[in-house]
Formats: structure tokens, C-alpha cells, sequence
């Protein structure tokens, strides 16, 4: 679990987190949502530790990371997997490479179960065969498989992904999303996902949490969301005709079961 207790964060008298207070639990999907500018990433960054907050503290599973030492905060780092928008694979390595080079770095383990463990970890998102493959050579949903399965090499306990789905066919970013759902309940994660995406939202937001201007607007599930009567919500996640059709759809299939 990670609790987050009144962050703020000032770049030159500017406040653009305003007093943030959010818990992420652990075996859940997380998304944080909002529009472009409302403090997002920078959210992300201080939850990270590559950016000290002006005040606040961010406690992993009792942690807090703006108290830790150097050395502490390197073993907080380890127990973090992380997706990048773009995949964020080495060219020049092989799928296998990929996901065995973080273990090489930062594992005790012996060749043989590192191997074994990079090879756990391609079987899991599907890729055992293509571990011979450079990144040229696979698909864009590929990629992202592999990025997963290096992300997940370490056994994190935290996994951060930033716009998962950037780049992806519907249907691609779709088998994504229930890949990361999957692995978070699996492993028992803390997920938390930056995401656009309101497909995303709706299949495996089991937590969401919209930022508006720096404050935690709103908070709930994807259920949550379709009752929810926050306006700057709404605005925000209905904003296309055809969610505001799944929205009218849905609720009244809620209420016709009630
Ligand atoms: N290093 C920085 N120095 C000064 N201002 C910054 C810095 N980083 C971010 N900001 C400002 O903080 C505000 C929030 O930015 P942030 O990148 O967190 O938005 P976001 O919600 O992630 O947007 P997007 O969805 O477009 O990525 C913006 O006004 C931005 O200009």
C-alpha cells in the first residue's frame, strides 16, 4: 500500500499540487486521471522519488520515501517496476536480453535462475518464443508484453505504468490493460496507471482518481464513476458522445436490476 498525506509541490511560488492525500492499495489497478496540466506527472515523479515534494510525505507500506537515506531509497527503488510510454526497450538486445538484463544488474540469483526467471516472465505475457527477437522485430502490443515482463522480473511490489496504452490499437490496448489487471492481482501489486485512456478507465479501474488543477477532485470506482455527480468529472470522462451513450446504457441496466 502506498498513502500519500497532503503532498504539495511549488516550482518558483507556483503550486501545482495543492495538499494531495491518496491511498493506492495493494493488488489493485490505480489509475490517476485529469486533464493535460493538472499535475499528473508530476504526481508521478514525486511518487517516484525524481522529484522532492515542497511538503507532504509518501509512505510505502509504512516507508516514507521523503525521509529515506540514499541507500534506502536504492532498495525502495528495486521493489518498483515501471512501463514507459513508448515500451522503452534496448534495440540492441534481444526480447530475452531485455527482461534478464534488470536481473543481472540488480538480482543475487545464479545465471541459471536468472534465466529461469526471465524466462517465467516471457511465458507469463505470452511471449515465450520470442525472446530470441530484437524490438525492430516485433509489434507494437509486443513490445509493450515484453516492457511487462521486464517490468515484473524484480517481483516488484509497486508498478508504475505511464500511458500503457499510447500507440495501441483499441483492441490491443484492451488485451493490455487485462494483462496488467492480471499480473497486479497475481503478484498482489500496488498498480498505479497515468492514463488517457477511457477505455482503460471503465475495463480496470478499480481505483481512479482524477487531479483537477493540482487537488484531488474525485475518487472511486469504475462503477463509481457512472453515478458519480462531480461535474468537472463528467465534463472530463463523458466528454465524447459515444461514453456518454455507454454511461446511459449502463445505468440503466444497474437500475433495471435494482
Ligand atoms: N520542472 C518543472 N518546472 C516548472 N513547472 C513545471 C515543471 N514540471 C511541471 N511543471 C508544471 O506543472 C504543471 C503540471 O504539469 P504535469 O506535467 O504534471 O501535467 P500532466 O497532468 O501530467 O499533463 P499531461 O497529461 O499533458 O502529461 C504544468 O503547468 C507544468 O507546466
Amino acid at each position: 500500500m502506498i498513502e500519500v498525506k497532503n503532498l504539495r509541490k511549488s516550482f518558483e511560488g507556483r503550486e501545482v499540487l495543492k495538499g494531495v492525500s491518496m491511498i493506492f492499495e495493494e493488488g489493485k489497478t490505480n489509475l490517476i486521471i485529469g486533464r493535460s496540466g493538472s499535475g499528473k506527472t508530476v504526481l508521478l515523479k514525486n511518487l517516484v522519488g525524481l522529484m522532492r515534494p515542497t511538503s507532504g510525505s509518501i509512505l510505502y507500506d509504512g516507508r516514507d520515501l521523503t525521509k529515506l537515506s540514499t541507500a534506502q531509497m536504492k532498495a525502495l527503488r528495486q521493489e518498483m517496476g515501471m512501463i514507459f510510454q513508448g515500451s522503452a526497450l534496448f534495440d540492441a538486445m534481444t526480447v530475452f536480453e531485455n527482461v534478464y538484463f534488470p536481473l543481472d544488474m540488480f538480482s543475487s540469483m545464479s545465471r541459471s535462475e536468472k534465466k529461469e526467471r526471465a524466462q517465467f516472465c516471457l511465458d507469463r505475457v505470452n511471449l515465450s518464443d520470442a525472446g530470441h527477437l530484437y524490438p525492430s522485430e516485433i509489434s507494437g502490443g509486443m513490445m509493450k508484453r515484453a516492457a511487462i515482463a521486464r517490468a515484473i522480473s524484480l517481483n516488484p511490489k509497486y508498478l508504475y505504468c505511464d500511458e500503457p496504452n499510447s500507440g495501441l490499437d483499441p483492441q490491443t490496448s484492451l488485451v493490455i490493460d487485462q494483462l496488467i489487471h492480471e499480473i497486479t492481482t497475481e503478484f498482489k501489486i500496488t498498480t498505479i496507471i497515468n492514463t488517457h485512456d477511457m477505455n482503460s478507465v471503465m475495463n480496470i479501474g478499480e481505483k481512479i482518481f482524477f487531479i483537477k488543477e493540482g487537488n484531488l477532485e474525485w475518487e472511486g470506482t469504475n462503477q463509481d464513476i457512472l453515478m458519480a455527480d462531480n461535474e468537472a468529472l463528467n465534463d472530463f470522462v463523458f466528454a465524447s458522445d459515444l461514453f456518454k451513450k455507454v454511461k446511459e446504457v449502463e445505468i440503466k441496466e444497474i437500475r433495471d436490476q435494482e
